[in-house]
């Protein structure tokens, strides 16, 4: 069997989830995770009615603030340094792309680093890359679950990362680094792209084009990690990967959907509930 079951792990690991959840409650605290929406972006819709389903699923308190489009980068603003102070929010997630007349970089560092479940702030940003994170962004922490949950060896691997965001492909390839891997990343100034990914391991593609990497970048008996998130000309959501072509050449891969897209979640809960644990007696 060469498919990693994303969706899989993260139902088993939302029961534990709700056990945990429920001993801290036990002891008066209830997680709580707050969501902004700016604009009315459809896509960003699904994954925020999702986040607040899985976590009032585990027993959190959830609340997603929808603003308008028009929402100037000083209400906004405004209103985190409101969310920083209101001790019912253990963490806060401020749901990206934001319109393009607020500054993601501004909006991002108002955050309260210690309620950043996103792990996007600058300072949680260099703990990670110095080695001692403490929030780490959800898409590749739950890539590195995946990983362990199906015996992947890391350490002395050649690992290439496609794609170089700040939410994706960056922490994505020091997680990779800390556990020994030899790592490259690739992005779109990347010469001969098929035949570094052809000398990978473990690849990791986080581009946005769908069905991007065919046969021809895939060494044989490599593991293949999906982080697209594509709709094809039917609407239907696809990867970056060409699965059926890549599919028989892996020794794994991820599918999607069902794959990165529900761990990047689990991620976000467990990382909220570890923030609400770390409350406990301060
Ligand atoms: N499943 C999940 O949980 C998540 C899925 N996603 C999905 O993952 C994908 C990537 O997201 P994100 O990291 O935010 O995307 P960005 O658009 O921020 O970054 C894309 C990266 O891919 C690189 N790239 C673009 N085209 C090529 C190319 N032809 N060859 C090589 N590299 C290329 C870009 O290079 P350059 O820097 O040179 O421009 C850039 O570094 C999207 O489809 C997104 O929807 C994102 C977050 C979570
Ligand atoms: N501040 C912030 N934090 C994020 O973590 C963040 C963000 N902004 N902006 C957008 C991206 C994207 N993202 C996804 C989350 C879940 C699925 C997901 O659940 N996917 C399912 C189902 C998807 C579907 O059916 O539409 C799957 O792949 O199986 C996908 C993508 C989080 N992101
Ligand atoms: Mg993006």
């Amino acid at each position: 069997m060469t498919l990693i079951d994303g969706k899989a792990l993260a139902d088993k690991m939302a029961i534990a989830l709700k056990d945990k959840v429920d001993a801290l409650k036990a002891k008066g605290v209830t997680p709580g995770l707050v969501v902004v929406l700016v604009g009315e972006n459809p896509a960003s819709q699904v994954y925020v009615r999702n986040k607040e389903r899985r976590a009032l699923t585990a027993g959190f308190k959830s609340e997603i603030i929808r603003l308008s489009e028009e929402t100037s980068e000083k209400d906004l603003l405004a209103l985190i340094d409101q969310l920083n102070q209101d001790s019912q929010w253990h963490g806060i997630l401020v749901q990206l792309p934001l319109p393009a007349h607020i500054s993601e970089e501004k909006v991002l560092l108002a955050i309260d680093p210690e309620k950043d479940v996103d792990g996007f702030h600058p300072t949680n940003m260099g703990l990670l890359w110095s080695g001692s994170p403490v929030m780490m962004p959800s898409t590749p922490a739950g890539i590195m679950v995946m990983l362990d949950e199906y015996g992947v060896d890391i350490a002395g691997k050649t690992a290439l990362v496609i794609g170089r965001s700040n939410i994706v492909g960056k922490p994505m390839a020091q997680m990779l680094l800390d556990r020994h891997a030899t790592v490259t990343i690739a992005h779109s100034r990347t010469k001969n792209l098929a035949e570094v990914a052809k000398q990978a391991d473990i690849l990791v593609v986080a581009i946005g084009m769908g069905n991007f990497v065919t046969a021809d970048f895939v060494k044989p008996g490599a593991v293949v990690i999906d982080v697209g998130m594509n709709r094809d000309e039917n609407g239907k959501l696809i990867g970056d990967v060409k699965f059926d072509e890549v599919e028989p050449i892996a020794s794994l891969i991820t599918p999607v959907p069902g794959g990165v897209g529900p761990m990047t979640i689990t991620m976000l809960m467990e990382q909220t509930y570890e923030t609400a644990k770390r409350t406990l007696g301060k």
